[in-house]
This record gives structure tokens, sequence and C-alpha cells, in this order.
């Protein structure tokens, strides 16, 4: 089974991007990074006590608020839900204290999004799968793109196209929430060289999103073509019927992942001391 790695920086239009892919003519199944981080951070599981343990002395509206349809334990006595935009404000932005929060945060729920992540992979593969993309937004970061065939990168070349397609999604955030988020998760035109750096045959491919919708839907089909040219379906069932070879071809492609991202810290230690 191809594992296709899916990421970009915040609205650049990874989830747009994943909606092409999980519908005709595709249909690829995917696991969305975002959504299993809500799901381990839910009233009464360990993510939450610990988020609770750690950020709640110093967050006096980390919880969402106590009202009529929200008792003080939360609905079902778990406790209330995480104030998410107050946890956001807590972790997003540039200052060292912020930084470590977020570190924080991130030892907190990264683990377990990987095993919910782990889980959901191997039922996709066990249910016949030809391939499944993992859609998460810090793909590189976390070194999960060690483990993935193939990386998509949805990028812009246009910041102001990203910062203005976050706003008007997210109207709540002021325009300081939004810089904060877009720079929590670094220059998506630095993701999407480090997609090129993995070289052609359908190991690494952007998918240019600045234009319209329409042209997204292009992008999406050229590098489906790509991908599909580089591991055809055929190769894709020939491994599934037979798991030692795909173990293998597991192996040699987590090694050659390993030596292009070794490739890739080598170049920014020189561009670091360029500068
Ligand atoms: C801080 C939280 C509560 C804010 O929640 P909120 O609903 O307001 O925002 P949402 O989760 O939709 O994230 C908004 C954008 O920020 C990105 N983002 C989320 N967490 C992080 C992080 N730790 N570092 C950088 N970017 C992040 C998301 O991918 C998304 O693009 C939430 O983002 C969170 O729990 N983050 C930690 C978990 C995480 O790293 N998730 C990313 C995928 S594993
Ligand atoms: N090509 C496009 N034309 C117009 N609007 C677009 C296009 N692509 C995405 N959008 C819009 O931009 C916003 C951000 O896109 P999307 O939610 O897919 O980004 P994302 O990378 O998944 O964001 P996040 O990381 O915050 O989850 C959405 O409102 C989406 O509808």
């Amino acid at each position: 089974m191809l594992l296709i790695g899916l990421t970009g920086s915040i609205a650049t239009g990874k989830s747009t991007v994943s909606s092409l892919l999980s519908a005709p003519p595709y249909s690829l199944p995917v696991i969305d990074a975002d959504q299993l981080a809500r799901k381990v951070v839910e009233p009464g599981t360990p993510g939450y006590r610990a988020i609770v343990g750690y950020f709640g002395p110093s967050t006096p509206d980390l919880l969402v608020p106590v009202s009529e349809s929200m008792p003080v334990d939360g609905p079902d006595g778990k406790g209330r839900p995480l104030n998410r935009p107050a946890l956001g404000r807590r972790v997003f932005g540039d200052d060292p204290q912020v930084r470590r929060d977020r570190e924080k945060l991130n030892g907190i729920v990264h683990p377990a999004v990987r095993w919910a992540m782990f889980s959901a992979a191997l039922r996709a593969y066990l249910s016949g799968a030809r391939a499944v993309v993992l859609d998460v937004p810090l793909l590189f970061e976390s070194g999960l793109d060690r483990f993935c065939g193939t990386v998509l990168v949805v990028a812009v070349r246009d910041p102001a196209v990203q910062m203005r397609r976050l706003r008007e999604r997210d109207a709540h955030l002021t325009l300081k929430d939004a810089e904060n988020r877009v720079m929590s998760q670094g220059d998506v035109r630095v993701k999407a060289r480090r997609c090129e750096l993995r070289g052609g045959k359908g190991r690494g491919v952007v998918v240019w999103n600045d234009g319209g919708r329409e042209e997204l839907g292009r992008e999406v089909a050229r590098a489906w073509g790509e991908i599909e040219r580089a591991s055809p379906a055929w190769w894709s069932w020939g491994l599934w019927a037979c798991p030692p070879a795909a173990v293998a071809v597991a192996v040699w492609s987590f090694w050659e992942n390993v030596r292009i991202n070794r490739r890739w810290a080598e170049m920014e230690a020189r561009e670091r001391a360029k500068i």
C-alpha cells in the first residue's frame, strides 16, 4: 500500500486537496491528523488530563465556559472540552515561552496521534486499499515523511493568498492571531523545495494552489498522474499479495527517505552558514 503524505502550511489548501482525493475518480481513504489530534484530547482521555494538568493552572479560560448547555463537569461528567482558541493563543507565536509551550503540547498530542494514525493505516491495508493519504500539517517536522512513499505539498507562491484565505475562512481570528498561526508552521515555499528535493518519479510532488478551484483540480490530476506512473496499480496489488516483498520495499523506502532528509539537513546547514 502506497502511503501518500499530504502536507503544506495553514490555509494553503490541504483539506481541499484531501477532499478532492477522497472523491471519484481517486476515491482514496484519507487519515486526517488534525481530526485525530482533536479526538485524542477529548475529555476523559490521557491527553486531555495531561493538557489540563500542565496548562490549566496558568490558563483561566482553558476549558469552554459553564453555561446552560455546558455543566461544570461537561456533558458526560468527564470534564468540559478544551477551549481551543484559548489554548491556541498559548501555543501559536514566536515568543520563546510560547515555543516551549507549543513543544509541551506537541509532546502530549503527537505520540497519541502517531499511534492513532498507525492503527488507521493498518486497517486501510487490511481492507485492501491500494494507497492511503496521510493528511499531516506537520509531516516533515514530525518525521512522518520517512514512512511515506510519496509526499504531496500543497503550496502557494504568494503569502498574501494564504493570509487572505485564512482570514476569510476563520473570520474570528484577529490579524495578530492569524499571523501567529502562519508563523507557527514555517514557510510553505521551503516545504515545497524540500518536497522537490525528494526527486522525480512521484516521490515528491508539489501541488500549486495560487489559482482558482478549477485550476487546483487540474493540478491534483497532474500530481496523481505522476504518482500513478511511479507506482502503478499492478505494483501496489503485487506488494499487497506478497507481504515479505511489501516489507522489503517499505524498509528500502524508509532508508531512501532518511538519506534524502540528511541531504536536506546538510543543504540547510550550508545555507545558514552563508548568511
Ligand atoms: C492549539 C490547538 C488546540 C488550536 O486548535 P484550533 O481548533 O484553534 O486550531 P486547529 O487545530 O484547527 O489548527 C489550526 C492550524 O494550526 C495548525 N497547528 C495545529 N497545531 C500546531 C502545532 N503544534 N504547530 C504548528 N501548527 C499547528 C493546524 O494544522 C492547522 O493548520 C490545536 O491546534 C492543537 O491541539 N494543536 C496541537 C496538536 C497538533 O500539533 N496538531 C497538528 C496535527 S498533529
Ligand atoms: N483554489 C482555491 N480557490 C479558492 N479558495 C480556496 C482554494 N483552495 C482553498 N481555498 C479555500 O481556502 C481556505 C483554506 O483551505 P483549506 O481549509 O483546504 O486549507 P488547509 O491547508 O487545510 O488549512 P488548515 O491547515 O488550516 O486546516 C478554505 O476556505 C478553502 O475553501
